[in-house]
């Protein structure tokens, strides 16, 4: 066989982290410890750390669910600087959620070279893709993650 009748290997890809991946989900439960405390999800621990005052990250710390996380999240003063903070923010947080042991951490390697996209359908175009558009930082930083985790094998 010549290299022109090899066949064409798409890279496989995972448009959005619900069903089979939804592990890879930021609202996804996979309680994890930071700075001395214990985050339900990935979203707990990004919302919180939105909060200026430490009431808030702790009552945001604690909410019931990642949707009420989130909601809270968007009703808090923001730290100064949020915007600049944030990406370093959901890098540690996804950190602390992959590890090298756990089951997400696992799962995680197990995509191989799969191209992660956080594709949604409420307008997230900056963690994610909507409506064909968008930065996908969560899937970039999965990637990431994914990179260092690969390297320490
Ligand atoms: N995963 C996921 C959501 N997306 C998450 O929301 C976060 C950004 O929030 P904000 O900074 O307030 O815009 C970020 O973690 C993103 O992954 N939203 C949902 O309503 N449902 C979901 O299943």
């Amino acid at each position: 066989m010549t290299d022109d009748d090899a066949p064409i290997v798409l890279t496989d890809m995972v448009a959005e982290f619900r069903g089979p991946t939804w592990t890879l989900s930021n609202f996804a439960e996979h309680p994890m410890d930071i700075d001395g405390h214990r985050y339900a999800t990935v979203e707990h621990y990004f919302q919180a750390m939105k909060a200026v005052s430490a009431e808030d990250h702790d009552c945001i710390r604690d909410a019931a669910t990642p949707d009420e996380a989130k909601r809270l999240g968007r009703e808090v003063d923001l730290v100064p600087d949020w915007r600049d903070r944030r990406t370093d923010v959901m890098r540690r947080a996804l950190a602390a959620k992959f590890t090298p042991d756990s089951e997400a951490g696992r799962f995680l390697l197990a995509t191989g070279e799969a191209t992660l996209i956080e594709g949604n359908d409420w307008g997230d175009q900056l963690w994610g893709v909507s409506d064909g558009r968008g930065r996908n930082l969560l899937g970039v930083l999965l990637m990431e993650r994914r990179g260092a985790l690969r390297a320490r094998e």
